[in-house]
């Protein structure tokens, strides 16, 4: 068995996968959209992408992709903390503060505002596929003014040196990670897990008044707790959107599918993506 990731080798999807699945060889991809086709094409049984973090919010290319292109259902979910560091070519640690580029993942960067608006306001921003990915980057160019940000599973892997550690703005800083199988799918996993959750995609009827709250009272009178509801563009045209929603418990015969069947009834169109168990990731067996 083989699990793809978005790689190169030091993301934090990465030391995820390496968390929970230690056994199962895992397969570095450039993008997350390359991780889904390798799923759905059978280059690999597993892939694992990054769905949200605590600071930053949803990472929006996992959701569209997954809606809109590469339909795979959600077999299993891992939360791990993150820490963000500064990372620059050993050659330029002492003089980080001048750096005048950062690298990296867009989310890696926005949730480190507070830092850079304070340290390195003179620096601009390179967006790049992953946080390794501009470890890596760095590490080619020891004579550039640069700086990653990264883990320091990275750091070791580019041989680059931590010039501040700790540089995200918030202390509770984690990241939702999901794996993805071609069919609903029991995961190989010996840790026990940590819960259950239910993701469906709902499609609301067009231009009908409070049909989001109809959907809201079909969980809410069955007291199905809902950890998450997220709207995303439809692409089908302006004020179109669909709806995300997290439901923390797995699929039983009564309550989800009943809940399904009311907002069916009300004209809604749903999806379940997913009914699978989560796994939290301690800080030390991490990174
Ligand atoms: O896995 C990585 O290192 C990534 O670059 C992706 C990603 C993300 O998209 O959220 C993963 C975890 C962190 O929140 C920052 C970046």
């Amino acid at each position: 068995m083989k699990i793809g990731y978005l790689g190169p080798e030091g993301t934090f999807t990465h030391a995820a996968v390496e968390a929970v699945f230690p056994h199962i060889r895992n397969v570095p991809y450039h993008t997350i959209p390359q991780c889904m086709d390798a799923v759905r094409d059978g280059e690999v049984e597993l892939a694992v992408v990054p769905l949200e973090n605590a600071l930053e919010g949803s990472v929006n290319l996992t959701i569209d992709y997954l809606i809109h292109e590469c339909n795979l259902p959600i077999v299993g979910e891992i939360i791990a903390p993150i820490e963000q560091h500064l990372l620059v070519h050993p050659s330029q640690l002492e003089h980080w503060m001048y750096v005048e580029r950062i690298y990296s993942h867009s989310h890696a960067i926005a949730q480190c505002h507070k830092f850079l608006h304070r340290h390195l306001k003179h620096a601009t921003y390179e967006y790049v596929t992953s946080t390794s990915a501009a470890a890596k980057y760095v590490s080619e160019h020891p004579e550039g003014k640069m700086a990653a940000i990264g883990n320091r599973l990275a750091a070791k892997q580019y041989g680059l040196a931590i010039a501040k550690e700790n540089i995200h703005d918030y202390d509770y800083n984690h990241t939702r990670f999901i794996v993805l199988h071609r069919e609903r799918y029991l995961l190989p996993v010996t840790d026990k897990e940590d819960g259950f959750k239910t993701t469906l995609m709902v499609m609301l009827p067009k231009d009908q008044a409070g049909a989001l709250h109809q959907v809201l009272s079909a969980f809410a009178w069955r007291k199905l707790n809902l950890t998450k509801i997220e709207s995303r563009p439809a692409k089908t045209g302006l004020g179109n959107y669909f709806f995300i929603i997290d439901i923390d418990q797995k699929m039983d015969d009564i309550l989800i599918p009943g809940a399904i069947a009311e907002l069916e009834a009300l004209g809604c169109t749903v999806q379940i993506l997913g009914s699978y168990p989560y796994y939290m990731v301690k800080k030390t067996s991490l990174v």
